[in-house]
């Protein structure tokens, strides 16, 4: 089986270290490749058919894509780039595309983030706000923890006057199995320091619910 390793897109990320190669190197993608190919039989499937001959290396791949924050360090990335700045605004950076998979089905749920934060002295380059989200979605979770564990990556590294994060995902494992319920949506939040005092979390929630056109 020929095994295509894995190189990131982007050259600023390898220069950050934020990905570690390892993760995908060819022997890690054989071993899965291996028990997916255990698991296709299991299932009533035949692993030898056409169809289904790189279906084992695919999954192996996706899997260790979508689980890759194990390897990532959220402070660090999100520490790489902070500015001094006498900025005393909230600063939202709402509407960000959230893709994690709960760690009781292993099956995805998906939504968005909307984060604030109230900089002291310091802000933070916007698109490491992003990226801190994905390395804790890409992970096995659940959303209250992954919305914690947003909330005190950005508290801890940033020091800010404070944090409010609120998550709005749809839980797959509740849509296409067990209850089926196909409409609703899990919302979670956590706050710090200035987001505990009721005007402001009032202004962050105002600032979230209000569309661009
Ligand atoms: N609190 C929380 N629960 C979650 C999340 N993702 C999935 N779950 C729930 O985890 C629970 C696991 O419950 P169990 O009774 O052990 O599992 P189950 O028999 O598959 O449950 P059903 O989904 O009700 O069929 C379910 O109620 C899921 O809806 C999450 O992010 N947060
Ligand atoms: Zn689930």
């Amino acid at each position: 089986m020929t095994v295509t390793p894995y190189m990131p897109d982007d050259e600023d990320d390898e220069m950050n270290g934020y990905l570690k190669i390892d993760r995908y190197n060819p022997e890690m993608i054989a071993k899965l490749s291996a028990h997916y190919e255990d698991i296709l039989a299991q299932i009533g499937e035949d692993p030898k058919r056409e169809g289904l001959l790189k279906t084992p290396e695919r999954i192996a791949k996706a899997m260790l894509f979508l689980t890759q924050g194990y390897d990532l360090d959220a402070k660090q990335i999100l520490g790489s780039a902070l500015f001094k700045e006498e900025y005393s605004q909230m600063v939202v950076v709402k509407d960000i595309e959230v893709y994690s998979m709960c760690e009781h089905h292993m099956l995805p749920f998906f939504g968005k983030a909307h984060i604030a934060y109230i900089p002291n002295g310091h802000v933070v380059g916007l698109s490491k706000i992003p990226r801190v989200v994905d390395v804790y979605a890409r992970r096995l979770q659940v959303q209250e923890r992954l919305t914690n564990e947003i909330r005190d990556c950005i508290q801890e590294t940033l020091q800010p006057v404070g944090v409010g994060v609120v998550m709005e995902c749809r839980h797959l494992c509740m849509c296409m199995r067990g209850v089926q319920k196909q409409n609703s949506v899990t919302t979670t939040s956590a706050f710090t320091g200035g987001f505990l005092q009721e005007k402001t979390r009032a202004e962050f929630l105002n600032l979230i619910s209000s569309k661009l056109s």
